[in-house]
């Protein structure tokens, strides 16, 4: 058993992709869900615009695609300053950060993604340049090493991560507005498909476009990308026409069941269930029988099932929800019966 192959189009990844860019907002007005953020941004960006100032640092957090470097771009656009983006890994040293934050311009936003993966050289050099907008460079090597100081202009740093967790304190400190994305209602998602479509040229019902919605795990760009492959077997196999049927017939088709789980969602609750009871379950011990990485399994795969109320997650491992055993069609265990206490005194 394994999850190595589920279908690319179907999961989050972190490649830029021209498909995605065909549907993705450009204004705040027009970015569908997160209104709680979407509220807040608003203010601190009309804030920021009016002091003249550079916005504070924002950080995104929250499972792949559900709309951090589409907010990022935005708030770009609305402040009316350019966008650099770069990420984590691909800071390598140093020198290649001190590169870009000198060709900022006033107040411009620089955007890394992935950022918990910063190397712990290249964070120390980012740390006075968010506070101070100063950065403190080494010359040369040996004795003939020297510091020199660089003004920098005033920028917005604009960070995005997976993995709240994996930051370091002191980065997360420097961030003046954290921002949590939520999964997006079936509702919000609904809005998302209906407007990919009217993008895409393609007529749609209005039960064709929740069908995919409903399957969509929450997520804007498994919608976007359904909303494709549905477009594909509407015009190849159907009318041309979004309709429930046709969308019924494609999800199906791609391994997309009714509450939107994937091959990979249900072989991972498979294995808990047939090999592990149901759990408590450690994640590394999910991770090996499944030949899958503990990241991927611990950003992509669990929080929507823990969202969607199909696992828990407990001191002693990972357990299956009533509801997913329901999912599964199989019957949950019964509780074992209590240990008889063999050294108590009752
Ligand atoms: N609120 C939204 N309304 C409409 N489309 C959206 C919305 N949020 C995201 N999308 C679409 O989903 C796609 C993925 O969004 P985005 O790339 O911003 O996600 P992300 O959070 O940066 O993901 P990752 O963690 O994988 O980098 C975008 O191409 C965009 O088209
Ligand atoms: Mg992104």
């Amino acid at each position: 058993m394994t999850m190595s192959d589920p279908d690319p189009t179907l999961r989050p990844e972190r490649l830029p992709d021209d498909a995605d860019r065909a549907l993705r907002p450009q204004a705040l007005e027009e970015f569908v869900g997160q209104a709680e953020a979407r509220a807040n941004l608003r203010v601190f960006i009309e804030s920021a615009k009016l002091r003249g100032q550079a916005m504070d640092h924002t950080l995104f957090h929250g499972p792949p695609g559900l709309g951090k470097t589409t907010l990022a771009q935005i708030m770009a656009r609305e402040l009316g300053v350019n966008f650099k983006m770069t990420s984590g890994p691909v800071l390598a040293k140093a020198g290649d950060l001190a590169a870009i934050l000198t060709n900022l311009e006033a107040r411009d936003v620089l955007f890394i993604d992935e950022i918990h993966r910063l190397n712990p050289a290249v964070e120390e050099v980012l740390y006075p340049a968010l506070e101070d907008f100063e950065l403190d460079l080494v010359i040369g090597e040996g004795p003939a090493a020297r510091t020199v100081r660089i003004e920098l202009q005033p920028f917005t740093l604009v960070g995005a991560t997976t993995r709240l967790g994996l930051l370091t304190t002191p980065l997360r400190d420097r961030f003046g507005i954290p921002t949590r994305l939520e999964f997006y209602t079936e509702d919000e998602l609904d809005q998302i498909v209906t407007r990919g479509a009217r993008l895409l040229n393609i007529p749609a019902d209005p039960e064709g476009t929740r069908e995919i919605a409903k399957r969509a795990r929450g997520t804007p760009r498994i919608a976007g990308r359904l909303l494709r492959r549905v477009v594909d077997f509407a015009l190849i196999e159907g009318d041309g026409r979004l309709s429930r049927a046709i969308a019924d017939r494609a999800l199906t088709r791609l391994g997309v069941d009714k509450l939107g789980l994937d091959g990979a969602d249900r072989r991972y609750m498979m294995l808990m269930a047939e090999h592990y009871g149901g759990g408590p379950v450690g994640v590394e011990t999910l991770s090996a029988a499944l030949s899958e990485a503990r990241d991927a399994i611990e950003e992509v795969i669990e929080p929507y099932l823990l969202q969607q109320g199909l696992i828990q997650r407990t001191p002693r491992g990972r357990m299956l929800g009533a509801r997913a055993w329901r999912h599964l069609g199989l019957e949950a265990p019964r509780p074992a019966p209590p240990k008889p206490d063999l050294f108590g005194d009752g």
